[in-house]
């Protein structure tokens, strides 16, 4: 870059980064997020290494600025709140050792302790012969905010110390520095709680422990779930603290202070370096937000000569994890329509890092979702990535919007196939309830190719969109008509492919009743009700001609699920479907009716048998297993098709109601001598 404009450059950043500065630490209201925010900042540090004698008194480097708010009294810290320098890899953190080395040769065989970085406000708690007599925001470091009413209403600063260990003498005056924040469980509950009353929602626990403790009515404050964790004395008098920093924790913690459970103590550098990667699964599990470990030497002494640069001490470092949270450009909103026809929007955005990854889309679970949160075509917008979960919108930054946002409309016809979309009463969803949409009978196939349905290999996404874009079919049973040459017309696809794809086609006859039903895509089927229904009834024929309250009277399926199955074989379209099915070869037979029909010497043959009470031979799931065998079926109810009710020890109701229909009740012994001589 040019001279003139790397200084026109450099003079923008600093207007910048002050202007974001002012938003965060007055406002509690950022614009950017914190990893945008640093790398500005490294950005600006780059450009004064280089040139020295640019650097300009207004300078976010070196100038604090003043985070002071008229409307709080002002507090003169005991000492100043001093920051800490970042490191951002491993070799940062090597570098720092080497620069501590040459100044203090000890570090070589110090120890260390590890603590994690928690995101949220420092405060200063004063405490006059063990009575707190006032609690600060860091402010400039030097200056803060007096909020000692709000500081009094977090249950978990102790307001008289010591609480834990009373034999501790404590110092006079003890001057405690720790980190308010909100665990994240707490945090969500909140927003919750604000969204049903129609209030405004926090874009992250950070901003909403810190406005929290930044305003003027402790009342708010003490509705609020914060929480603290200490970790530094910032100053004494008048008696004795440990000189090291782990038993600077235990007696934090002795003296009824929140310590975080999570600080770890290290032996040497080497044993520091190796303790530093798990971190990065502990942050996954906590509960709160960190945005790195700090690094600290042990020995207090030592620490203290080593000094500070700026406003970093040297004894101490933080590493910094990949932020997880990031703003991008919400560019526009796409539609996904899954199997059941369910539109779901998803935001499409400018391409952006986050926590290690380019993030380009992310789903927005509903039109529901957007409304309330606001979410305009063109906004800036927070996104989050917590673990390994895939990135989540947590909201727009009202604050910048142009006027130039588009509100969203919720569209009334399905973008795939044009026809009306339907809203079912009290669902959030919004359906395309056209079978023959392109776009579900994509995802129809999709799922019926699956792991755990037909399982057709090499009939992925990619491959499915091709087939239904060229028209070569038009409902799943349309798979098993596919020639040879309807495939090579397809890009891609060659002799091999193809005679590949058909064989997997013509493999998946073979499966199970359980399977095909599951393939068949009936909302709220999976796997487990699949094989249920497969195990009642023989053929897909039967379940066409049984209606709901057949599908009700089995185990585990409620009135939905049994509606939304005899909705699915009233309809004509599936009815030719199965015809088409069976017409293939795709004629799959329930495992036990076969055995009740072919095999006469199964015992139980067409027998359906109701146990009930203890049994003494036979546990619960033996016995279901017996019958099963035997070619019977059992259920759990009584009703007029039960051949007779297997009762044991302390039968209950299902006894009585066999009685009273009159159904035969015949108990463990006589169905040992009946059922069991052939073997
Ligand atoms: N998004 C924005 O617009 C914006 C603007 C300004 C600042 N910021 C963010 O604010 C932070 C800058 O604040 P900073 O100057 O205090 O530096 P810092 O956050 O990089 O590190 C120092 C802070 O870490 C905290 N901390 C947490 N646990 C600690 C522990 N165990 N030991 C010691 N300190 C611990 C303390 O509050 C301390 O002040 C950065 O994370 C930056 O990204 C963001
Ligand atoms: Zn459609």
């Amino acid at each position: 870059m040019e001279e003139d404009s790397l200084k026109t450059k450099y003079v923008e950043l600093i207007r910048e980064i002050n202007q974001h500065n002012y938003q965060y630490h007055v406002l509690d209201q950022p614009i950017i997020s914190d990893g945008e925010f640093d790398r500005l900042l490294q950005e600006l540090r780059r450009i004064e290494e280089a040139h020295p004698d640019w650097i300009s008194s207004e300078s976010p480097t070196q100038r604090v600025g003043s985070f002071v708010l008229e409307k709080f009294g002002k507090v003169t810290h005991a000492a100043p709140v001093l920051s800490l320098a970042n490191a951002f890899s491993e070799a940062d953190v090597k570098s720092w050792l080497d620069r501590i080395t040459k100044l203090d040769e000890r570090i070589k065989y110090a120890d260390f302790v590890l603590e994690p970085k928690i995101d949220g406000l420092t405060v200063v708690l004063t405490y006059q012969n063990g009575i707190l007599v006032q609690g600060a925001t860091r402010g400039d470091g030097i200056t803060g905010e007096d909020i000692t009413p709000n500081i009094r209403t977090i249950r978990s600063i102790p307001l008289k110390i010591p609480i834990k260990n009373q034999q501790i003498k404590v110092p006079e005056t003890l001057v405690v520095r720790g980190e308010v924040f909100m665990f994240n469980s707490d945090f969500e509950e909140l927003n919750a709680e604000l969204e049903k009353k129609g209030e405004k929602t926090w874009l992250n626990p950070r901003n909403t422990a810190a406005g929290s403790l930044r305003q003027l009515n402790p009342e708010i404050t003490a509705s609020r779930p914060l929480r603290i964790y200490t970790y530094q004395v910032l100053s004494y008098s008048g008696g004795e603290i440990p000189k090291t920093q782990w038993e600077l924790l235990e007696y934090l913690n002795e003296l009824g202070f929140p310590v975080s459970p999570a600080c770890v103590y290290c032996e040497n550098a080497n044993q520091m370096l190796q303790r530093l990667a798990p971190w990065k699964e502990t942050r996954q599990k906590l509960d709160y937000d960190i945005d790195g470990v700090v690094i600290k030497i042990n020995d207090l002494q030592i620490a203290a000569e080593l000094g500070f640069v700026g406003k970093d001490p040297r004894g101490a470092l933080a590493l910094k994890f990949p932020a997880m949270e990031v703003t991008t450009t919400l560019e526009n909103i796409g539609i996904n329509i899954g199997r059941t026809g369910v539109l779901t929007p998803y935001a499409i955005f400018e391409p952006v890092q986050c926590g290690g990854v380019v993030v380009k889309q992310a789903t927005l679970h509903n039109f529901d979702f957007i409304r309330e949160k606001d979410i305009r075509i063109g906004d800036r917008v927070m996104i989050k990535r917590a673990g390994d979960v895939i990135p989540y919108v947590i909201g727009p930054i009202v604050d910048i919007r142009t006027g130039k946002e588009l509100v969203y409309e919720v569209p009334d016809q399905c973008p795939v196939c044009g026809q009306k979309v339907e809203k079912l009463p009290g669902e959030v969803a919004v359906y395309c309830v056209n079978n023959a949409c392109p776009a579900q009978l994509i995802r129809n196939i999709e799922h019926f190719a699956s792991r755990g349905a037909m399982d057709i290999n090499g009939l992925g996404i990619k491959i499915v969109e091709q087939i239904v874009s060229n028209h070569l079919i038009n409902d799943i049973a349309d798979l098993y008509q596919l020639q040879k040459a309807d495939l090579l017309t397809l890009e891609g696809f060659g002799e091999k492919k193809a005679e590949n794809l058909l064989q997997a086609i013509e493999n998946s006859k073979q499966q199970s009743l359980g399977r095909l039903i599951n393939a068949l895509g009936i909302r709220d089927v999976g796997e487990v009700v699949a094989e249920m229904l497969a195990s009642h009834f023989p053929d897909l024929s039967a379940l066409m001609e049984a209606d709901f309250h057949d599908f009700i009277m089995l185990e585990g399926i409620g009135p939905n699920i049994a509606q939304a199955i005899s909705d699915w074989f009233d309809q004509p379209t599936n009815q030719k479907i199965i015809q088409k099915l069976r017409d293939a070869g795709v004629w799959p037979k329930s495992v036990e009716n076969k055995a009740s029909n072919e095999d006469e010497n199964a015992l139980l043959a067409g027998k359906i048998i109701v146990v009930t009470g203890t049994l003494e031979r036979f546990s619960r799931d033996e016995i279901k297993e017996f019958i099963r065998q035997k070619g019977g079926k059992s259920t759990e109810s009584v009703s007029q098709k039960t051949s007779f009710v297997l009762a044991g020890e302390n039968p209950g109701s299902k006894k009585s109601k066999a009685l009273e229909l009159g159904i035969p009740v015949m108990s463990e012994s006589e169905f040992l001598e009946r059922y069991t001589r052939q073997d």
